[in-house]
């Protein structure tokens, strides 16, 4: 976002992950919902991601992270890795989820009970590459997957024109940062959050944001 307002990217991917992790814990309580995949891109999407999983470890979750693309030297991104390590996260790999030895792993449903889409948001054009194809095609719907939570916008989609190839998979749950995206119009899944919660009045005003208000110390809020 703008540094006018004096935000570092990292500020801003802690409030985001940290409202990713509090959608969750307001749809898929733990008592429920204890298994968690997040499914992290090499992007700040990914980073938003990574930040969830910390946070939901604390909520106690029990978190598993995907992060096959991972950026070495970025100081930000590897802070969060070791972060996540330390409190125990499960790291897997591509292979481990979509099968890439001799037995097929299971269907991901039996392994987890929601899976965190966030491989891509607003930067993400083109076909997706490897390994992220196969991976975007183990949350499809034909592959029957858990409730899935997508960060900011589903992935695969185009952040102004939506699910383009008409294909994409169909997230149970988006939370959208900031504002939600045009794309996002399209979402039909049953939870729409809001998060992100940092706007002071004077960013809303310049760029004519009109986002709900969050009620007390909430991290997210409902928009439909
Ligand atoms: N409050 C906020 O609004 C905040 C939003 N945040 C999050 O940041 C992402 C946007 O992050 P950015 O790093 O610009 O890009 P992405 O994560 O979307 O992805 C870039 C990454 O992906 C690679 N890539 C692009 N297309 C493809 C493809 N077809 N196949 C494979 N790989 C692809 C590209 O090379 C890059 O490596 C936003 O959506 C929010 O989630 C911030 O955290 C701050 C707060
Ligand atoms: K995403």
């Amino acid at each position: 976002m703008s540094p006018k307002y004096g935000f570092s990217i990292d500020q801003l991917m802690e409030l985001a992950g940290l409202s990713v992790a509090s959608a969750i814990r307001e749809t898929y309580p733990p008592e429920t919902h204890p298994r968690v995949l997040v499914i992290a891109g090499p992007g700040n999407n990914g980073g938003d991601g990574l930040v969830a999983a910390r946070h939901l470890t604390h909520f106690g979750y029990d978190v598993s992270v995907c992060y096959p693309k991972r950026s070495p030297g970025k100081a930000l991104y590897e802070g969060l890795v070791t972060q996540c390590e330390t409190l125990g996260v499960t790291f897997v790999s591509a292979d481990a989820l979509v099968g890439g030895g001799a037995a097929p792993p299971p269907p991901l449903r039996e392994t987890h009970d929601v899976a965190v889409d966030a491989m891509f948001g607003f930067s993400f054009a083109g076909a997706p590459r490897a390994p992220f194809d196969a991976l975007l095609a183990l949350l499809h719907q034909r592959a029957s997957p858990p409730p899935i939570v997508a960060v900011d916008i589903p992935s695969g989609w185009d952040v102004d024109d939506g699910d383009v190839f008409g294909d994409g998979m169909r997230p149970e749950t988006l939370v959208s940062l900031t504002a939600p995206k045009i794309g996002a119009t399209a979402f039909a899944g049953a939870h729409h959050f809001l998060g992100g919660r940092f706007v002071p009045p004077r960013m809303k005003e310049e760029f004519g944001l009109r986002a709900p208000e969050y009620e007390g110390a909430k991290q997210c809020v409902r928009i439909a």
